[in-house]
């Protein structure tokens, strides 16, 4: 029987050279939800992304996945549980697009990293699936930002993770891509039962994919809920420090209206 696993964050404390930056983040959410971060700039979101991507030692508290606590798993281990699409560039010297999209079989492929024909194959069919194959002999050093976006997701899809873990993954994507990127997930959510968890600066959307979502602001996240809880007027100006003349300018109002729910 399937277990529904959940991922659960308890008092994680996250921050730089032991300086914490936002204090004990308490939540759960259960397998196959979709839970969104979003903030201002600079409000801390990719640091708490790569807390729990493990890129960044936490400086307090717990992480698990269903039974597994995140700060004890192997590199394999985690390799296995979550792919992660954070906004670092990678170093790449001279590699193919496929060749970057192949770094996602490697938690299965043994200490010599050769590819099966049933790695191969998952290879195309995640570059498929987001429309990269066209890329795939270029140099992914020569690519542009979008493109690479959608690389990196092509690399995370066939790593097949249980938690996907992305920063911002729609920020460089025309709106096709955007919406294209979307549907992946949504349908990557219902047919495999992904979780995710993700920073949005594009709120509009945020209303579409998410299930939770968490607002970060300050030295604490300062909100958890659904997005009928979280996306009204009067949190989002706050959250967000939107001046009152803004928010009921002709502009503000209309963009305002795209977001709210
Ligand atoms: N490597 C680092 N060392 C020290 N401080 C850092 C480091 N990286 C980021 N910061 C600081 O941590 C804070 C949070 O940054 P973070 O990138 O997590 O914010 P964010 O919410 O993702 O922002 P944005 O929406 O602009 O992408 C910022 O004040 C930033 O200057």
């Amino acid at each position: 029987m399937e277990q529904n696993y959940e991922f659960k964050l308890d008092k994680l404390t996250v921050g730089y050279e032991g300086k914490p930056l936002i204090r004990d983040i308490t939540l759960s959410l259960e397998k196959g939800r979709i839970l969104t971060l979003i903030g201002p700039n600079g409000a801390g979101k990719s640091t708490i992304l790569k807390s729990i991507a493990r890129q960044l030692a936490a400086l307090g508290g717990r992480m698990y996945f269903g039974e597994k606590d995140l700060a004890a798993c192997s590199r394999e281990e985690l390799a296995r549980t979550m792919a992660v699409v954070l906004t670092d560039r990678l170093h790449t010297e001279l590699m193919t697009c496929r060749d970057v999209v192949a770094f996602g079989r490697y938690p299965y492929t043994g200490r010599f990293g050769l590819l099966s024909a049933e790695d191969k194959e998952k290879i195309e069919s995640a570059m498929e699936l987001v429309h990269v194959q066209e890329l795939s002999e270029k140099d992914y050093g020569r690519i542009s930002d979008g493109q690479r976006q959608r690389v990196l997701l092509a690399r995370a899809i066939c790593q097949e993770p249980e938690l996907l873990i992305l920063d911002e993954p729609t920020s460089y994507l025309d709106i096709k891509y955007k919406l294209e990127f979307l549907s992946i997930l949504l349908k990557l959510q219902k047919e495999k039962g992904l979780t995710v968890i993700m920073s949005l600066h594009e709120l509009e959307l945020v209303s579409q994919v998410s299930d939770r979502i968490l607002c970060v602001r300050g030295e604490y996240a300062d909100r958890y809920g659904t997005p009928e809880e979280i996306l009204q007027e009067e949190y989002i100006c706050g959250l967000f420090g939107i001046p009152k003349e803004l928010q009921r300018s002709d502009l503000g109002k209309e963009i305002l209206s795209s977001i709210l729910i």
